[in-house]
């Protein structure tokens, strides 16, 4: 069974995740990330475990061990599914992270971030001096990330067969950037779409704007479902 693709709810009100929500009548994996969370509080995660929904928490925290520590001690009081930090950050930062996560919420799966998705091998060189090319990159993140503790990394779909033949097919790749054919990347930079993931061997899509900006959000889900379940355009 594929897993769900998650649905990144990039809104900045209870009140039109409410609407958005309300279209579907069925069990979502949704993504509350830095937008609704900053302004709303850790009262978003609630009502919206309350509606049965499972929740990754995108906060991509990245800091001094320390900080980061205590700050995951409390997103692992909340009842999340998922939730991430920068691998940038460091192996001290995720191996804290990783302890104060799991100690609360042993069942939560953590995650971290190798090069956004809207990072493209030229920015990664000129603007992070990386010497590097981008596939060496995310497969060292990947590495750091699983030595520190981690569960699996954020990527491009791109990325993810190199991240399970380095890491392991059990190491999860969470991967954005999904596109369908029709759509405009915005400001996205490595975008695959949902059958593409599948062929890449993602384990996870993460779906935004394709979705919450559609005409019919629910008929462009099971659009989008059908087509990362079957692997077909
Ligand atoms: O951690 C993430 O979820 C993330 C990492 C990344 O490299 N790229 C990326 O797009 N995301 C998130 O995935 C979602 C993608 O949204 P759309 O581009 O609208 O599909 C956004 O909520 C981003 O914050």
């Amino acid at each position: 069974m594929m897993n769900r693709p998650i649905i990144a709810l990039d809104f900045s009100t209870m009140t039109e995740v409410g609407e958005f929500l309300g279209k579907f009548d069925e069990a979502l994996f949704v993504k509350v990330g830095m937008e609704l969370y900053l302004q709303n509080g850790p009262a978003v995660i609630r009502e919206i475990r309350a509606m049965g929904h499972d929740i990754f928490l995108d906060l991509k925290l990245h800091d001094i061990p320390n900080t980061v520590g205590k700050a995951m001690a409390g997103l692992g009081a909340l009842d999340v599914q998922m939730t991430n930090v920068h691998a940038q950050g460091g192996v001290s930062m995720m191996k804290r992270a990783a302890e104060s996560f799991k100690d609360h919420n042993p069942d939560g799966v953590l995650i971290a971030v190798t090069q956004l998705t809207s990072t493209s091998e030229e920015m990664m060189q000129q603007e992070q001096k990386s010497i590097l090319t981008l596939d060496e990159s995310v497969i060292h993140y990947a590495q750091l990330a699983k030595n520190s503790g981690l569960d699996g990394v954020v990527s491009s779909p791109l990325e993810s067969q190199l991240i399970h033949e380095h890491c392991g097919d059990d190491f999860l790749t969470v991967t954005p950037g999904i596109r369908l054919n029709e759509d405009s990347k915005d400001d996205q930079v490595r975008v695959v779409t949902p059958a593409g993931a599948n062929a890449l061997g993602s384990d996870h899509i993460v779906v935004g704007r394709s979705i919450t900006k559609a005409s019919d959000p629910a008929a462009q889900y099971r659009r989008v479902k059908e087509e990362w379940e079957s692997g077909e355009e």
